[in-house]
């Protein structure tokens, strides 16, 4: 690993877009969710985190952008420890794009959609313009800035929520199954999408085969703790991990017989 500026511990260019160490959570209730979980992401990568029912992915993510406190352990997004000091620049860092896209639109038109966080962050006239096109731009919606978000179909309105979030230029870009609810065409649209972005990626998902397609690494959580992490193709080889952890692959697909990222 680079070693970290010492005069500057928060600098955001040498240390990884995420690093979670001893990461344990309790819920107010008493149930334990999070076991000391680590997990190191560098800037670019695209890591799939996948895991059963009640595994503790969501948790995970909650911590991300300080949603939940650590009970233990730490985490932090390029550098920025996640602290209540901290929580406005580390909620920019960290774009989270929700499973239901109508979560994240509420305005009269995609542009003002897409222009709500920077203008919330201070962006004005030409330079918050600038954003709201790049960002429309990078999910392939540019001719769609006027419509109104409820007249967009579904995978239309998931990429306007993907393009909320990048208009913030976050570290990291969090997606909640992403391919939920898509039709095939839709599902191939946001994934040719998501490969071109150069953010990190990190995609909560139950579609392996999404998850093989897009991310080269996975993480396998399960009962609060990293039960495996590696190469997604050799993850999903893995018939005992699999069959361990309920992952199931869709009948007759071989993971072997997809050309895996790089
Ligand atoms: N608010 C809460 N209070 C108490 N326990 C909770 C709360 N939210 C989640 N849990 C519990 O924490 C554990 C982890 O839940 P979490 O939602 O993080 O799992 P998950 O991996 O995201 O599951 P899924 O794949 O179903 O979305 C589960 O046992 C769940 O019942």
């Amino acid at each position: 690993m680079t070693p970290m500026d010492p005069m500057n511990p928060h600098d955001s260019t040498t240390a990884p877009s995420l690093e979670v160490a001893g990461l344990a959570y309790a819920y107010p209730d008493g149930h334990q969710a999070l076991f000391g979980v680590d997990l190191t992401v560098a800037r670019g990568e695209r890591v799939a985190l996948l895991g059963p029912n009640g595994a503790g992915k969501t948790t995970l993510v909650l911590h991300l952008n300080g949603i939940l406190e650590a009970g233990a352990g730490s985490v932090a997004v390029a550098g920025l420890p996640v602290a209540k000091r901290n929580l406005a620049e580390v909620r920019r860092r960290v774009g989270i794009v929700f499973q239901d896209p109508d979560d994240q639109l509420f305005m009269p038109t995609v542009r003002e959609d897409v222009a709500f966080g920077p203008a919330a962050a201070g962006l004005r006239g030409a330079e918050l313009e600038e954003r709201v096109t790049e960002a429309l731009d990078r999910v392939g919606m540019a001719g769609f800035a006027d419509r109104p978000p409820h007249h967009l179909s579904f995978g239309q309105r998931r990429r306007v929520a993907v393009a909320t979030v990048l208009a913030m230029r976050p570290e990291i870009l969090v997606l909640d199954e992403p391919s939920s609810n898509l039709d095939p065409a839709s599902r191939r649209e946001l994934a040719d999408v998501l490969r071109s972005l150069d953010v990190t990626v990190l995609m909560v998902t139950h579609d392996l085969p999404y998850a093989l397609e897009l991310c080269p690494r996975s993480v396998v959580l399960s009962g609060g703790v990293i039960a495996a992490d590696g190469r997604t193709q050799d993850l999903l080889c893995d018939a005992d991990l699999m069959a361990a952890h309920r992952l199931e692959l869709p009948f007759g697909f071989d993971p072997r017989s997809v050309t895996a990222p790089v």
